[in-house]
Parts: structure tokens; C-alpha cells; sequence
């Protein structure tokens, strides 16, 4: 038996996608070890998915899209009860990692009635609940004897948390906290699993003391009775109805008359309301807003991971599809062959594999600061927090705009719900959304590089944080991109640096100036606002590119790193071309030398081209998982479109009861008109 590179030949298969298969220099689980960031991890992965597949109670029973809503909620709870009740015959107990790869292949992306336990309820009582009160509520969450979410968001504001209208005002009478919803506005709107799952919620309400505002704090609040799940008195709760995708979750809303709860329900791990009311300040005004640095610093994998569902759909498609001919001489082509349709998926693959890896040292960056922050030391918090908020901006724009090419790199089937695209789309932007709309967050981390850009026009350069030292450094008059030995990437590096620095202290510069002409600080701000985000953007995008250097140099496997070595040279060249107004701008980069990078950038797609579906391949996404039927492994995609069309709830009858009732007397009438 020939051992092939890419462990995802079988026998049986399209011939056209194993054909990709054998072309392929490098092997895939070594490759899957790079993506999930150890080996060991990625053999569980493939260990669970194995298990996964031996048990047919943890499959679909039908496709997602022939579900109604209710029944995808009913399917979605039942297994969720069978991967509660087997958990530990399938993953390592309290693994995360194992968890998020058991979630994703059997529950799937579209949420489930416990998605914002999870990813908020637990994470904000582990970093925001004082001992005594996470020996109350934090082993019962895990044990899943009770649900919570995380409600922040109200109907009116989601963005501007100091003008939330929901407050929490302090009875020192009876050492009770009253909650209250007091406008239509002030309902607690969009949290994840709120209407319907929940019985608990980590509730952000602005905090009342003697009449005087402390801000939004969090508190743990009871919404529904344990035993009937009725809601409770003084609480009106329900589901927001449906939405563009993430259909599985009841995101809901939430009202409060006059609610009172224990003023031992205040989350007091950094900040403490005394039994007199006195206030104790926490550390730092920001740390309440943990729970949301949590989900910014592990969306930037969960999006890498959706944009590669849809490259792996699209790439493999892409492969089997054969449609027109290049040389009019020979047999149709397989659409993978046109330079136009690498050239709409090569650069993204390579983004795919750069924010995976910028993923991961967000994520460790994160593990560090919670550490930290424990012990009371929260130096590292506006860092964290300025990177995560660039990262999940930059991230999911390009996700889902990279998604979309996918989607379009399909043709007529890409617009079918076979091939899943819509659905995974439909997630994937709202992390545009959700977890602060991405302008807003660009411009937190505006806010960090103008104080940079600040110490760099004082003379104070040698105060940079590390992730902006740079902004610090002199720069060289032009770029010697065209002139340095084509494995380099420091040239590259230096060249994104340039157009980072000059962009952020020319949008400092227009920001100081305006105020210098006297406009007062946030209308100069907003003046600037464009231009703040547009040296965001550059900077994140410089960090992302920095991540993949790193990453590539640290790879020891030459096979890995050869391919590895290839997607950065596409990804740096692509980067460079869509930013080169930046660096024609000053002249740092000439058009010659863009020239050179274009010539790059299509040496690159051909070089790649072998490899393609060894790049998608890697991330060993089952069948399961895609739930597309234009991704499957096996390549045969043509008969199973047509089971899939077949199995549509539409064809269940020759004769729609609609044709029966409408059509047929409207088509008789018509044609007894006639006679
Ligand atoms: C295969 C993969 C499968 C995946 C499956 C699919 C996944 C789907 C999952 C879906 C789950 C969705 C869950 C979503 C949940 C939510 O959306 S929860 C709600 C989130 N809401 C937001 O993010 C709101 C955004 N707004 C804010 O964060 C804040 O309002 C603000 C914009 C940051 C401003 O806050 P405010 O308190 O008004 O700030 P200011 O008083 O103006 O102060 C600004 C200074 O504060 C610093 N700062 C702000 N935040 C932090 C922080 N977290 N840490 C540290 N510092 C912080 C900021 O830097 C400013 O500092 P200075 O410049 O020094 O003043
Ligand atoms: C799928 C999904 C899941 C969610 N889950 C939860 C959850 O579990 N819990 C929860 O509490 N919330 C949740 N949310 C709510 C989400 O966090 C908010 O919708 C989000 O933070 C954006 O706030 P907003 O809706 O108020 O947008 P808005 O602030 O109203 O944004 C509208 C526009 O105004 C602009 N804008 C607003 N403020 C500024 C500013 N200061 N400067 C410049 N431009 C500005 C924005 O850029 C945007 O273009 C969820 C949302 C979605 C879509």
C-alpha cells in the first residue's frame, strides 16, 4: 500500500480530488498538528471525530436546512443531553479544546441552548465571582445543574455601556439590589440563550448607591424557577425571533420590574458594595468587562476555523468541478485551474492559516493577563484589550468577506444550502457584530496608538509597549522590496511598518491638529475617526503578518516549512498589493516594485496550486462538521446533490397541497376563460 502525504485519500474516491491528493508535498496530520497547535491535540481531534462516527445517535437525523426552526432546537437538545450524559467516554473531563471540537461536530455552528453558557456565563463567574460566590454558582454551572448567559446588550444601546438603562439600585434597608427596566429601550435584548434555555444570567446593569451612578457592574440574577422553568415574578423574558443565521440559539430579551435580589449577587471578586453601601473600587475601571475580552480573544480561531470550512468546501469543489477548457485542444478543466479562481482563494487559505496562528498567541496572551489579573496585577489589560479589539475587527471583516468569494467560487451550487455556505456565512458575520461592532472596536485601538503616537512626537519612544515599538523606529526612505533575496520576509515586515507608522502618526497628526485649532477633543476625534481606524487596521494587519512570520520560522519540518513558506509569500504579496495606496502614497514602495510583487503573487498561486486541497485538507474537518454537500471528503458531490434535492421536504408529494388549492383552479380558470 502506497502511504500518501495527505492523509485524507481513501479508496472510492473522485478520482479528480485524490488525483489533488498524491500532488500534495507535506504531510496533513503534521500540518493539522501546526493548525491546532500540538500534536497531541490534533490526534484527540481526530480520536473524538473517530468516536463521533462510530455513534449514529450523535448524527443529524436529517440536513439543517430541511429543519424548522423548532425542530433544529428539539435535535439540538437532544444532543446536547447525549454529549452531557457520555462526555467523559468522548473527551478529557473540563478539556476546552476537546469540548469546542465535540461542540462544532455534533451540535454544529448554529448555536445550542447552552452555546453562551459556555463562552460567557462560565467564563464571567470564574474571572468576576469571589470565592465564596463561585463555590455557590460556579461548580453548579459546570455541572450544567443550572444555564446562564450573559445580558448586556438593551434594546436601544449595545455600544455605549455607560447609557445602559437597566439599573441596580441599592436597598441598604434590606441589603437588596432592585433591578429595573424603566423605557421599552432599556430591555435587555440579543444575549445569546436568554429567551427560552436560561435560568440564570450574568445581568450588566448600571449600579445606583445613594442616588449616585457607579457605572455598569455585573450581577448574578435568577430569571426562571429550577424546578418549572416558569420565568420568576418580576421578569419578562422571551426569544427575539429570527435572525439572518445562528438560528439554534433563542437570543432573547429580558425585562425587570422592580427585581430584587441579595446584595451578595453583586460579582465582588474585584469590586465590593459594603452591607452600608460603601463602595470598594476594583483595580482597574475596565476589569468587569472580562467575559467580553474572553470571547475577542477566542473568536480570532473560531473565525479562522469558519473561513476554512468554507475554503474546504470551496477548494475540494473546485477540484471535481470541470467546466470550459483553457488549451481548446484538450478536455474541460477543473475550474481549480483558472487563474481567477486561485487567485479568489489562495490568498485566503493563506489568511485562513494567518489567523489561526495570531489566534493562538492571542488566546495564550489572554491565559496570561486572566493569571494576572487574579492576582491583582493589571498592567497587561489595555494591551490585551487593544489587540483583541483590532484582531476581532480585522478577523471577521475578512472572514466573511472570505467567505463570500468561497461562496461565489461555487457558482450556482454555492447558493444552494447543500453547499452550507449561507449558514456558515450567516454566523460568521455576526462576529462583525457581536463582541462590539468592529468600528467601535478599531477605534479602541485607535485610542492606544495615538497615546503611542504621542510618546513617539515627545521623544518618550523608549515608553512603547512591545506590539508598538516600531511606531518608535526610523524608517528607511524607500522599500528594497524588489532587491533582497526572495525567501526574506524582513523586508516585507519593514515595508507593513512604514505604512502602519506613517498612517497612525499622520491620523494622530490630523487629530492634535484639530485640536490644536480648537476643536474640543471628541469632535476632533470623531473628525479623525476614518482615518484613526483606517491606522488600526494597518497596524492589526502588520500584527497578523508578524504572527505568521514567527510561526513560519519556528516550524522545524522542512516539508512544513516549504508550504508554509509559500502561503506567507502569497500572503505578504497579496497584503502588500491591497494596501499599496498606503506605500505609493510617500513613495515608500514604487510601481516597479509593485510589479514585482504582482509577478510574486502569481508565481506563488502556481506554486501553491499542488497543494490546495492539502491546505484545506489539514484542518480535518469530518463530514460531519462541513455538513455541506459540495465539501464532502469524498468528492462525490454530483449524485449527492441529488439525494440531498430529493430528500427536500418539497418532494415528499408529486402535488403540493398549494398546487391543489391555487394553482390548479387559477391555471382552469385561465384556460376556461379562453374558451
Ligand atoms: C467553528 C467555530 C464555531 C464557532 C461557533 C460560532 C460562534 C458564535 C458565537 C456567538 C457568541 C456571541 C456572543 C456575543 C456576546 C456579546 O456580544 S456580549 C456584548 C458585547 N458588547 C460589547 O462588546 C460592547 C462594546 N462596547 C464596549 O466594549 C465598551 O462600551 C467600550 C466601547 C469599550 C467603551 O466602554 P466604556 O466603559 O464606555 O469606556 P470609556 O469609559 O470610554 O473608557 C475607555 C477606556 O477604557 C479602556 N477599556 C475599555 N474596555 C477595556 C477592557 N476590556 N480592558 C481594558 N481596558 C478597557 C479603553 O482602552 C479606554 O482606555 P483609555 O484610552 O486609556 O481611556
Ligand atoms: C449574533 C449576535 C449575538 C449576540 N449575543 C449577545 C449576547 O450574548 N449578550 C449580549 O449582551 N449581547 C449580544 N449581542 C449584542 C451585540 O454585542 C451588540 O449588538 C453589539 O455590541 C453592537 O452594539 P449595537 O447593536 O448597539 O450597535 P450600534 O452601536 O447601534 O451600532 C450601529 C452603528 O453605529 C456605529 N457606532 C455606534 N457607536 C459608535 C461610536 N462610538 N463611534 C463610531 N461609530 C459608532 C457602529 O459602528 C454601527 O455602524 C449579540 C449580537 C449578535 C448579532
Amino acid at each position: 500500500m502506497v502511504h500518501h502525504q495527505n492523509k485524507a485519500i481513501r479508496e472510492g474516491d473522485n478520482p479528480d480530488l485524490t488525483a489533488e491528493r498524491v500532488t500534495g508535498t507535506f504531510d496533513t496530520h503534521s500540518m493539522a498538528a501546526q493548525i491546532y497547535n500540538s500534536e497531541a491535540h490534533a490526534r484527540r481531534r481526530r480520536e473524538i471525530t473517530e468516536i463521533i462516527a462510530k455513534r449514529p445517535e450523535l448524527h443529524d437525523t436529517k440536513p439543517f436546512p430541511f429543519m424548522t426552526r423548532e425542530e433544529k432546537i428539539l435535535e439540538s437538545s437532544r444532543k446536547l443531553t447525549l454529549i452531557t450524559k457520555h462526555m467523559n467516554e468522548i473527551i478529557e473531563p473540563n478539556n476546552s479544546n476537546e469540548m469546542f471540537h465535540l461542540n462544532n461536530e455534533v451540535l454544529g455552528i448554529e448555536g445550542h441552548p447552552m452555546a453562551l453558557h459556555g463562552i460567557m456565563f462560565i467564563p464571567a463567574l470564574t474571572a468576576q465571582a469571589s470565592e465564596e460566590q463561585q463555590k455557590k454558582w460556579l461548580t453548579r454551572a459546570i455541572n450544567r445543574e443550572i444555564v446562564g448567559t450573559y445580558a448586556q446588550t438593551e434594546l436601544g444601546h449595545g455600544t455605549n455601556l455607560q447609557n445602559l438603562e437597566t439599573t441596580a439600585t441599592y436597598d441598604v434597608a434590606t441589603q437588596e439590589f432592585v433591578l429595573h427596566t424603566p423605557t421599552i429601550t432599556g430591555l435587555k435584548w440579543w444575549p445569546g440563550n436568554l429567551g427560552k434555555s436560561s435560568n440564570y444570567a450574568v445581568v450588566v446593569a448600571l449600579m445606583f448607591i445613594k442616588g449616585k451612578n457607579y457605572g455598569p457592574h455585573t450581577f448574578m440574577v435568577p430569571l426562571r424557577d429550577e424546578k418549572t422553568h416558569q420565568p420568576l415574578k418580576g421578569i419578562t423574558i422571551g426569544d427575539i425571533g429570527p435572525k439572518i443565521a445562528y438560528n439554534v440559539t433563542d437570543n432573547g430579551f429580558l425585562g425587570f420590574d422592580h427585581y430584587r435580589i441579595p446584595r451578595t449577587n453583586l460579582l465582588m471578586r474585584h469590586t465590593r458594595v459594603e452591607p452600608d453601601g460603601t463602595y470598594v473600587k476594583p483595580p482597574h475601571a475596565k476589569i468587569n468587562y472580562s467575559a467580553m475580552v474572553h470571547v475577542r480573544s477566542h473568536m480570532i480561531t473560531g473565525q479562522a476555523i469558519m473561513l476554512s470550512y468554507a475554503l474546504t468546501i470551496a477548494t475540494r469543489y473546485s477540484s471535481v468541478r470541470r467546466q470550459g477548457q483553457i488549451d481548446t485542444t484538450q478536455p474541460e478543466v477543473k475550474v481549480l485551474e483558472y487563474q481567477t479562481q486561485q487567485h479568489r482563494l489562495f490568498p485566503y487559505i493563506a489568511r485562513a492559516y494567518a489567523f489561526v496562528f495570531a489566534g493562538a498567541e492571542t488566546v495564550k496572551l489572554y491565559e496570561r493577563v486572566l493569571e494576572e489579573v487574579a492576582t491583582g496585577n493589571v498592567s497587561l489589560m489595555a494591551d490585551l484589550h487593544a489587540l483583541t479589539s483590532g484582531l476581532k475587527s480585522v478577523v471577521s471583516h475578512y472572514t466573511a468577506q472570505g467567505i463570500e468569494q468561497a461562496r461565489m467560487a461555487c457558482g450556482g451550487h454555492g447558493y444552494s444550502q447543500a453547499s452550507y455556505m449561507s449558514e456558515i456565512f450567516g454566523v460568521a458575520v455576526g462576529g462583525c457584530t457581536y463582541e462590539g461592532e468592529n468600528m467601535v472596536m478599531l477605534l479602541q485601538l485607535a485610542r492606544y496608538l495615538v497615546k503611542s503616537a504621542s510618546l513617539v512626537k515627545t521623544g518618550q519612544s523608549s515608553k512603547l509597549g512591545p506590539l508598538v515599538a516600531y511606531l518608535g523606529a526610523k524608517s528607511d526612505s524607500t522599500s528594497l522590496i524588489d532587491r533582497t533575496p526572495t525567501t526574506g520576509f524582513a523586508e516585507y515586515v519593514k515595508t507593513f511598518q512604514h505604512i502602519a507608522r506613517r498612517q497612525t502618526l499622520k491620523a494622530a497628526d490630523k487629530f492634535f491638529g484639530l485640536m490644536e485649532k480648537g476643536e474640543k477633543r471628541p469632535i476632533a476625534w470623531n473628525k479623525s475617526s476614518v482615518e484613526l481606524n483606517r491606522a488600526s487596521r494597518l497596524h492589526t494587519r502588520l500584527y497578523i503578518v508578524e504572527a505568521f512570520v514567527r510561526r513560519v520560522e519556528e516550524v522545524a519540518d522542512p516539508r512544513l516549512k516549504e508550504v508554509l513558506t509559500d502561503l506567507l509569500h502569497l500572503h505578504v504579496n497579496y497584503e502588500l498589493l491591497d494596501m499599496s495606496t498606503y506605500a505609493l502614497e510617500d513613495g515608500f514602495v514604487s510601481s516597479s516594485q509593485l510589479d514585482y510583487v504582482r509577478d510574486q503573487l502569481y508565481f506563488y498561486l502556481a506554486k501553491i496550486r499542488p497543494n490546495a486541497v492539502s491546505l484545506v485538507d489539514s484542518w480535518e474537518f469530518s463530514d460531519q462538521e462541513l455538513r455541506s454537500v459540495l465539501g464532502r471528503r469524498d468528492g462525490h458531490v454530483y449524485e449527492n446533490l441529488f439525494a440531498w434535492a430529493k430528500a427536500s421536504p418539497l418532494n415528499k408529494t408529486d402535488v403540493l397541497p398549494s398546487v391543489d388549492k391555487y394553482l390548479k383552479p387559477l391555471m382552469e380558470s385561465a384556460r376556461a376563460s379562453k374558451l
